[in-house]
Order: C-alpha cells, then sequence, then structure tokens
C-alpha cells in the first residue's frame, strides 16, 4: 500500500467507528479489503466482530501474531476533520483506525513477500470495552492458530512522528471497571429533609473515592481510581431517587486492586448508613497487565533503530490493554508509535499526523522480518 492508500484506508475506517462487539461495517470493510490482497498461501477466518488472518510462510518453524484492535469510544468528535465520524457519538479516539491501517498495510506487504515463519494478524474487537483478548483467548480459532510469540502496538500523541518507545517488563496497569448505582428516595426539590438524595450522596462517594488513594493506600503502590460519567436525577426541581457512578481503577500491581475494590466496599456500607440507601457496585471488565518479554524488547529496539527510527524507553504507563491477557500466554511485547498530536488520546480532538502510519508499517514488517 502507498501512502495515499494507507490514508485512504485510515480515513475511510475513522469515518465508521463502532463500539465493542459492535463492529458490523468495520470488519465488513476489513474482509473486503482482504479478499482484494488475497493469494493461495493467506486464510482468513472470523471470531465474532474481529477477524483473523493467517499468511503462510516460505519455512515456517514458528506462527508470529500481530495483533490490531479495532472498536471505537462513546465520545463525539470535535476535530472538524472534513473525514470526521459519520457515527455521531462515537469516534476513534485511542486510534484504533491506525492500529488497523497499519496491519493492512504489513498484511500486504507480507502476501507479496512472505518471511519464513507463519504470520496471524489478530483484527481484535471490543479492547476500549467489555474486553475482545479474554474471550478470544478461550475460542477455537485462537486454539488453532495459536502464535507462538505476539506483539502489537498502540499510538503515542505524545511521540514525535518518527519514534517508537518501548520497555522490558510492565508497560500497562491493571484495570477494572467500577460502576456504582445508588438508590434512595426522591422528591421536592424543596424539601430535601423528606428525601434521601442520591446526587448529594453520589457526589460525596466520588470525593471519597479520591481519598482511598490518598489515605488507604501504600504511597509507593501506584493507583489511580477516576470517575468518568455521573448521571442521576431528572430536571432541575426534583431531587434524585437514584444516581450512577461509572469509572476505572488501575494498579502497577496486581494484587492492589483487591485491596482497593475492599475499600470501596467498605465505604459504601458506610455510606448505606449515613445516606439510609442501598448501593450496588459492579467491576465490570478487569485487565491484566502488560508485561513485555525482555528480549524481544531489546530484539525491538536494535530492529528498529537499525531502519533509522528513534528508539525511545518508555515509562510504565496507567493505560490498560487486554492484549496483556495474550501477553499472559504467550511471550511478546508492545511498544508505543509516535504520532503527535496536540490532544492526547480519549480525546474529542485528538489528531494524529497521517506520516505516522508509513513509520508504523516500516517497523511492523521489519520486526516480523527479524523477530
Ligand atoms: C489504551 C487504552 O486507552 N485502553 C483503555 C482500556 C479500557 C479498559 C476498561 N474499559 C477500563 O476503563 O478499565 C484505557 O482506558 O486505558
Amino acid at each position: 500500500m502507498d501512502y495515499t492508500t494507507l490514508q485512504e484506508t485510515r480515513r475511510t475506517l475513522h469515518q465508521i467507528p463502532e463500539l465493542g462487539f459492535q463492529e458490523i461495517k468495520t470488519q465488513a470493510y476489513l474482509l473486503q479489503k482482504v479478499e482484494r490482497m488475497k493469494k493461495r498461501h493467506v486464510e482468513v477466518k472470523q471470531w465474532r466482530t474481529g477477524i483473523l488472518v493467517k499468511v503462510s510462510g516460505k519455512n515456517p518453524i514458528r506462527t508470529i501474531g500481530f495483533r490490531a484492535d479495532i472498536d471505537g469510544l462513546p465520545i463525539h468528535e470535535a476535530t472538524g476533520l472534513e473525514f470526521e465520524s459519520m457515527h455521531k457519538g462515537n469516534m476513534h479516539a485511542c486510534g484504533h483506525d491506525f492500529h488497523m491501517t497499519i496491519a493492512l498495510g504489513v498484511l500486504e506487504r507480507l502476501i507479496n513477500q512472505p518471511i519464513d515463519d507463519d504470520v496471524v494478524f489478530i483484527f481484535q474487537p471490543a479492547e476500549e470495552g467489555p474486553g475482545g483478548a479474554l474471550p478470544f483467548l478461550q475460542s477455537s480459532e485462537w486454539k488453532q492458530w495459536n502464535p507462538d510469540v505476539i506483539f502489537a502496538l498502540h499510538i503515542a500523541p505524545e511521540l514525535p512522528v518518527g519514534t517508537v518507545s518501548s520497555r522490558a517488563g510492565l508497560l500497562f496497569a491493571n484495570t477494572s471497571e467500577l460502576f456504582v448505582h445508588f438508590k434512595g428516595k426522591g422528591g421536592h426539590a424543596a424539601y430535601p429533609h423528606l428525601t434521601k438524595d442520591m446526587v448529594v450522596t453520589a457526589s460525596s462517594f466520588v470525593t471519597q473515592l479520591q481519598q482511598i488513594v490518598s489515605r488507604k493506600m501504600d504511597p509507593l503502590q501506584s493507583a489511580v481510581i477516576s470517575i468518568g460519567k455521573i448521571s442521576g436525577g431528572f430536571v432541575q426541581n426534583v431531587i434524585a431517587e437514584e444516581a450512577r457512578i461509572e469509572g476505572t481503577i488501575r494498579t502497577l500491581k496486581a494484587p492492589v486492586i483487591d485491596d482497593i475494590k475492599q475499600n470501596i466496599e467498605q465505604m459504601a456500607k458506610g455510606f448505606e448508613i449515613s445516606a439510609d440507601c442501598s448501593i450496588s457496585i459492579d467491576y465490570g471488565s478487569n485487565y491484566y497487565q502488560v508485561f513485555n518479554d525482555a528480549n524481544l524488547v531489546k530484539r525491538f529496539k536494535s530492529t528498529v533503530e537499525a531502519i533509522g527510527v528513534q528508539y525511545q524507553e518508555a515509562g510504565p504507563a496507567m493505560t490498560g490493554e487486554d492484549f496483556g491477557y495474550m501477553l499472559k500466554e504467550i511471550p511478546g511485547f508492545m511498544f508505543w508509535l509516535g504520532v503527535d498530536s496536540g490532544y492526547g488520546l480519549h480525546h474529542a480532538k485528538l489528531n494524529p499526523k497521517e506520516e505516522a502510519l508509513q513509520v508504523g508499517v516500516d517497523v511492523v514488517e521489519s520486526t516480523l522480518r527479524r523477530l
């Protein structure tokens, strides 16, 4: 694929972001692209809304996996780009349009010039939620084409184009979603004493959550609790009977997340008594940390430097990735690809530089050839 085709592909995908396990148009588009480049040594499988493409090698000893996630986020795009999302309320604000395009670009090169080993491209749904990797690992499709080694990339808005970044060991955090539902008693805004106001209760719960991190956790054990959504009530002069908060918990060590959950549950019991309400907690999906294989990262670094791409040592990040589950099963790694955007991941104005597509294709292809 030349640069113009990469750009067109990315723009088409950018216009059709779909949420986890709803990637119907995305899957159809990917299948159509693959069908056009397919040759005799290429096999395709579908898994739910994802697809897998296997390119047989010339003299295979191993199977190498490259995973690209394919879902978008429920964000209203505000880039004003001519190719902005046609699915209002959804956006590729985490760069999965880039991830897919790069995978397609590399796929085409590999089909035309296979390596010795077999390569499986995994276009995986639902990374942002509820998580596609874990159910995929239990599927017959994974068992049939189970790679011996695997890698993936994620765009990095804060890094310049022409730079990649990674590290041996822990790259991304352990995560757990957090959904808390509050039920009290509604009523007239003029008579708060006759109600159990869940907007007030949920608001103080959000504030108190931050004290779990700052007062209950060992400061040397990094943790984050972020609430991204709060809802409750219907109108300005009625006290809300119900409220709900939605957020995420992140830690660098897996057991610390359990300590946080215990603290949240204890705090909820206190709120039930003091606010005279009932509270239910659901942890949604949980992702295992992304832990990179040290030897593979070392080889990756020398590969990218050999093709003139800058390598920067990364620090651990509080981002989560269900790719961590794949790395728990087989050796591999994830790396950041610099895309230089003034706005970060999950921002409605995220606008990665498209020149990074070519760098991504070159880096992934070279890695496959030298891994
Ligand atoms: C790379 C990235 O941004 N990943 C997401 C993963 C979300 C996991 C889950 N839905 C949660 O919020 O805990 C992230 O937000 O880090």
